[in-house]
């Protein structure tokens, strides 16, 4: 039945870093920072500082809000500021340069849909850039302004719209606000016993709207995991109308309405509102780490296990580079980190089938936590998950690593993330060329070795989406300059391979020239003619997707 709901929470007690990823008091001390640029050759000796919004010349807005909307709008330099980019490497950087992107001359905070249609109203007869901001965990460029052709940038940030509305328990579906954001989303969620499930690495910092507008991947390896898979229905106030498409659990009325704004990142309306499925709270978890000795047998085991019946919530494959990274191995090992969860039934079977078919292509499993470092714990209801040494070891290096990516960008390291996907026939090739090239490229630009290290995110039964991390020195206060070498290099191999330019970082303003490859030119045709009718002022979110 449903039922509405009245938790407003969007906890705010702690100050988020304005130029870095996450809580400000979480980032590494100087004294870390350094010690992880010694780590890698041709880095600062000393951190950059932390930058201060005082030292930024913020300029006056160019444009006053009229009174009717003066509650919504905020021109706090520091806000100003905050929103001003995302929190991608080159972000990060610009910000520790003291070179920020535009910073946008107001933010806007709407409550409600008749806001954001009175603030885009406003916005398109002023000539005034939209940009939608959710969490602001955009690592593409999406959510700042370049270029001058408008007269003023507007941030509009919807997290003053962060509630669950209503909640169907019987069809199991809420109606979520965009600007929720993740954990608040689940708190709310969890009084009802149910979970949206869709937990990205940004999860604490992003929103629905930002994962539906982006169609976000969730942390999960096979299934549901993208989180198209999760919309029943979508709300998007656009210059043109509002677009409420109906409740449905499937329909073959012509292409789906919700496909157009999935995706849209901001440049054809701004979701409100979602209905979303929902699913019961898994009480059943067990987890296991495999250990390889040879990488492609490993990639054999991993593609043997997407295309079984298994269904494993994690199958994450790390390279021995990333393994040791992260402290799951230290022997050269390659780790793949398995995990089932359940709400229904137990998994250990599940699980022990899983490693056995891992062991069928050579991998290593004792369960005792031995082996070099790696073993796994069989796992039931009663174990945690966490009670694997490897498997924990990943986990708890995996949230920290935003913070140490932005401790090496004070030390001058280059430090940054991409991802993609290919069929299986492609993906050894890609990966190898893609260690290779970045790799060579990066001495080349440097003059020091790069460590480019690779793990398969997210696993199908025709293909996976491999996701690389790069480590190498920066050149003093050249830094953006070497990566965005660097990921031209790699963009062009995965150009070759026919891999996507991203599996679920978006596209944004960086991803554009990738973007614009990978699409058929009657697809750009469509969607230029659906901006032109949705956004006619050319005011939301300029540059993104599409001209
Ligand atoms: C450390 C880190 C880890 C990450 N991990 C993941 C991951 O695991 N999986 C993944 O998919 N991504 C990941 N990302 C990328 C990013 O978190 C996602 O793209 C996320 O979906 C963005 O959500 P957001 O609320 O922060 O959106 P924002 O960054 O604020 O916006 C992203 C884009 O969506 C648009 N937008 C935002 N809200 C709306 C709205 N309501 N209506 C219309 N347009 C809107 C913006 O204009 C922008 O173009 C990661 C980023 C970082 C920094």
């Amino acid at each position: 039945m449903a039922g509405t709901t009245s938790q407003p929470t969007q906890p705010t007690a702690r100050t988020r870093s304005w130029w870095g990823w996450g809580w400000a008091d979480a980032h590494p001390d100087d004294a870390e920072c350094t010690a992880m640029g010694a780590l890698l050759p041709g880095t600062l000796s000393r951190p950059l500082p932390v930058p201060r919004v005082r030292d930024l010349a913020v300029a006056a807005p160019a444009v006053e809000p009229p009174r009717s909307l003066a509650h919504l709008i905020d021109a706090d330099p520091g806000d100003r500021a905050a929103h001003s980019m995302g929190k991608a490497y080159r972000d990060v950087v610009r910000a520790l340069r003291g070179r920020p992107g535009r910073i946008p001359d107001l933010v806007a905070r709407p409550t409600d849909d008749q806001g954001v249609a009175d603030l885009l109203d406003w916005a398109g007869e002023r000539q005034v850039a939209v940009v939608p901001y959710g969490g602001g965990s955009s690592v593409t460029g999406g959510v700042e302004y370049r270029g001058d052709a408008h007269r003023a940038v507007m941030s509009l940030d919807l997290t003053a719209m962060g509630r669950v509305l209503e909640v169907d328990t019987e069809g199991r579906a809420a109606r979520i606000q965009a600007g929720t954001l993740g954990p608040s989303l689940e708190d709310q969620l969890r009084t009802h016993g149910l979970t949206l499930r869709h937990f990205p690495q940004s999860f604490e910092f992003s929103t629905l709207g930002g994962w539906l507008a982006t169609r976000a991947g969730g942390h999960y390896a096979t299934g549901r995991t993208h989180i198209d898979d999760f919309v029943q229905s979508l709300c998007v106030v656009t210059p043109a109308g509002i677009s409420n498409s109906w409740r449905l659990p499937a329909s073959g009325a012509g292409p789906s309405p919700d496909r157009l704004f999935l995706g849209s990142e901001g440049a054809l309306g701004v979701i409100t509102e979602a209905w979303v499925r929902l699913q019961e709270c898994p009480r059943h978890k067990a987890s296991a780490a495999v250990a390889f000795t040879d990488f492609r047998s490993a990639l054999r085991a991993v593609r043997a296990l997407a295309q079984s019946d298994l269904s494993p919530a994690n199958c994450r494959l790390l390279d021995s580079g990333e393994a040791a990274l992260s402290g799951a191995a230290h022997d050269g090992s390659s780790v793949l980190v398995l995990g089932f969860e359940s709400a229904d039934e137990p998994v250990t079977a599940r699980l022990e089938r899983a490693v056995a078919l891992a062991r069928s292509h050579g991998g290593r499993y004792d369960g005792s936590g031995g082996d070099g470092g790696v073993g796994g714990s069989k796992g039931s209801p009663e174990a945690s998950p966490d009670g694997d040494a490897a498997v924990s070891a990943w986990r708890s290096a995996f949230l920290r690593m935003p913070y140490l990516r932005d401790g090496l960008a004070r030390m001058g390291a280059v430090a940054e993330t991409f991802e993609t996907a290919a069929t299986w026939d492609r993906i050894p090739d890609l990966i190898d060329e893609v260690r290779r090239e970045v790799g060579e490229a990066a001495v080349k630009a440097t003059g020091f070795p790069a460590t480019v290290n690779c793990r398969l995110t997210h696993v199908y039964p025709d293909g996976a989406a491999p996701y690389f991390t790069v480590l190498a020195a920066g050149r003093a206060g050249d830094e953006v300059a070497v990566w965005d070498d660097l990921k031209a290099v790699a963009s062009e191999v995965l150009n070759r391979h026919r891999a996507t330019i991203t599996h679920h970082h978006a596209v944004g303003r960086d991803h554009r020239p990738g973007y614009d490859r990978q699409r058929p030119e009657p697809f750009a045709l469509a969607l230029r003619a659906a901006k032109g009718a949705l956004d006619p002022r050319g005011i939301l979110n300029p540059g993104v997707l599409v001209d």
